[in-house]
């Protein structure tokens, strides 16, 4: 099957009450770690390429690597996707480049750092939107900063989150501006910010609702029930990965990520995409470790990449399971990019907002 459409799985998943994780990938590894689980359960699949994703194995590979996946697991419904696109330009090289679907995160500048107006969030998603739809590409869009509850600040590990403070009001998304911003650019789905933040410094403390705020998933869901919502900053940051890197040499310090339970009820309420990477890195860093530690003279990269990439696949195929996704996968008719751009044409797809 050619690459598919990220909205026509988001709508299955809508219509049958599941979520969809979409994992980041940089590599091979990454990459077929994704596949097999998805193809042990059945599950369909998102595979995102971040900019520190593009940058580090460089574009040519990034959608070989994913081409390489439709050719080789054809009977998988799979989606290519740009994670966190600073601009319509980097949504216009993604399309040419064979992508399926784009991020554009208009809540931050360009720099990637500074929060932006609604209204220039409005305008750079619209733009988007106009020239995805054309060729039958998804886009999703951000509204709200990430941001950690308890400290106003960004995710600092990667390139994209804000700087300096955040109030509260910059980091819950408002469900009234959810709605108009929905109604403006006819995205297909809306990223949202409840609380979690990128990378493995998510919370102090097994989040509570003051931190974690799956309420106001509720309230944007009571008013855009038919918009598909993305949770970013998903990893769960499980507490045995952490004392597996710590036993083995490595030195994390106490952290708490999004409990799957809490992803398990925002599902319930219009949740159709979880994003996850850091729990992958956390994943492959242990085995690796560990593998390294208990075998000192090996070598050979292919020996520890191995247990790392079965350690992806485990989790992975976890998060497949607890999101409702086995046996989605042969339920979707894989429509071709060039038949969902007609359906856009005759407004079959556009977004119901009241
Ligand atoms: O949101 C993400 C990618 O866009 C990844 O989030 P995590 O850092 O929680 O895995
Ligand atoms: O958007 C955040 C993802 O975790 C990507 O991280 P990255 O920019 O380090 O590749
Ligand atoms: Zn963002
Ligand atoms: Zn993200």
């Amino acid at each position: 099957m050619a690459l598919v459409s990220m909205r026509e799985l988001l709508d299955h998943a809508a219509v049958n009450g599941y979520g969809i994780p979409a994992f980041n990938v940089n590599n091979l590894e990454q990459v077929q770690a994704v596949m097999t689980a998805a193809d042990e359960v059945g599950a369909p699949v998102i595979l995102q390429a971040s900019a520190g994703a593009r940058k580090y194995a460089g574009e040519p590979f990034i959608k070989h690597l994913i081409q390489a996946a439709t050719e080789m697991w054809p009977h998988i419904p799979l989606v290519m996707h740009q994670d966190h696109g600073q601009s319509p330009a980097i949504c216009q090289g993604a399309i040419d480049l064979g992508f399926s679907s784009v991020m554009m995160d208009g809540s931050l500048m360009e720099d990637g750092k500074t929060p932006a107006s609604f209204e220039y969030n409005v305008d750079v998603t619209r733009r988007v939107v106009d020239m995805a739809h054309q060729k039958g590409v998804s886009v999703e869009g951000e509204l709200g900063c990430l941001g950690n509850l308890e400290t106003g600040e960004a995710g600092e590990e990667d390139g994209i989150g804000a700087e300096g403070k955040l109030d509260h009001s910059q980091m819950l998304t408002d469900p009234e501006e959810a709605a108009q911003f929905v109604k403006a650019t006819g995205l297909d789905a809306l990223a949202i910010a409840i609380g979690t933040s990128h990378g493995a410094y998510k919370f102090s403390r097994k989040p509570t609702g003051d931190i974690l705020a799956i309420s106001r998933v509720k309230e944007i869901h009571a008013r855009i029930p038919n918009t598909h919502l993305v949770m970013h900053g998903s990893s769960s940051v499980p507490q045995e990965l952490l004392a597996l890197i710590n036993q083995y040499g490595g030195k994390m310090k106490e952290t708490y990520g999004v409990p799957v339970e809490e992803i398990q009820e925002a599902i319930k309420f219009g949740v159709r995409k979880i994003n996850i990477d850091t729990d992958i890195r956390l994943a492959m860093t242990a085995a690796c470790r560990k593998f390294l530690f208990e075998n000192p003279d090996k070598f050979d990269a292919r020996e520890w990449l191995k247990p790392a990439r079965e350690a992806a696949k485990q989790l992975c195929k976890q998060r497949y399971l607890e999101f409702g996704c086995e046996g989605q996968a042969p339920k979707i008719k894989g429509e071709t990019l060039q038949v969902v751009a007609a359906r856009y044409a005759k407004g079959e797809l556009a977004q119901v907002v009241n």
